[in-house]
């Protein structure tokens, strides 16, 4: 099974590596764009195992646009012989899961808590309008809203970690108003990030199914930067991909 994981930052891939391959080195590729992947070779329980499980971790950077096109050059890369355009050279990816740190909404994801989407929600695409926000949808162009891997019912169970909506943005929450706006809009999210949607197309585009993987850092609501707990989320991402790797063992079967 080959996945491949997008986080925004070099500090989340390193979570990410840590919780899959504690110990084990992980070797550098590059690929166009000057993107590096990170490869976690037997992740899963490795070692001895009957499958294998290879991981790419890839830091594409922060917003929905850079993680989009980080995600479709991945996704490219992986399927294109060096030197031609378009040849499939190499079984793709199976996987893509978003991951990374994220806010939490009050009374639903607190911090520290893992969230694994069930829907992954561009919730700032649309028109405002006097009367509230509109979605693309309702525009009549685009979606705004993409359904994660059967998987992730899977990972949501193993990990212990609350199942719902997750937000993309392109600006962090920083006030009351609008976190309340976002919970009236969207009732059951459980929390915000800022790629997780552009991920998402760029699998989508190429038939990969997605999935969405949060660990809680701050509360959604008024700015303040001292009470996030960066280090704490960062160790629950580590943990959480520890918890994973046992999961995509098992479907590698
Ligand atoms: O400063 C650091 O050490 C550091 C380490 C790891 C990550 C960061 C980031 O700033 C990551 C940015 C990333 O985090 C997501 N995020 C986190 N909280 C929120 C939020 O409340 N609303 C939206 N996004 C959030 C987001 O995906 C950013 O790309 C710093």
């Amino acid at each position: 099974m080959r996945v491949l994981v997008v986080t925004a930052v070099g500090a989340e891939a390193d979570s990410v590596t840590a919780g899959l391959s504690p110990g084990v080195p992980v070797t550098a590729h590059r690929i166009p764009g000057g993107h590096t992947l990170r490869r976690c070779p037997d992740a899963g329980t490795g070692r001895g195992a009957e499958t294998e499980t290879t991981v790419d971790v890839l830091a594409a950077g922060a917003g929905p646009a850079a993680a989009a096109a980080a995600t479709a050059t991945a996704l490219t890369a992986a399927v294109t012989a060096p030197g031609t355009h378009g040849a499939p050279a190499a079984p793709g990816y199976d996987l893509v899961v978003s991951a990374g740190i994220g806010g939490g909404f009050a009374g639903v994801a607190p911090l520290g808590s893992i969230v694994v989407a069930d829907a992954i929600v561009a919730a700032d695409l649309g028109a405002e309008t006097p009367d509230g926000h509109l979605a693309v949808e309702e525009l009549g162009f685009g979606r705004s809203v993409h359904r994660p891997a059967v998987l992730s019912e899977r990972i949501a169970e193993a990990l212990d970690a609350v199942h719902a909506p997750v937000l993309t943005v392109s600006t962090v929450t920083g006030t009351a108003a609008r976190a309340a706006e976002l919970t009236a809009r969207h009732p059951r999210a459980a929390a915000e990030a800022m790629e997780g949607f552009g991920v998402a197309e760029a699998a989508v585009r190429h038939g990969v199914p997605v999935a969405e993987i949060r660990a809680v850092s701050n509360a959604v609501g008024p700015r303040d930067r001292a009470s996030w707990r960066i280090g704490e989320a960062l160790e629950a991402l580590r943990n959480a991909f520890r918890l994973l790797s046992p999961v995509l063992e098992e479907e590698a079967r």
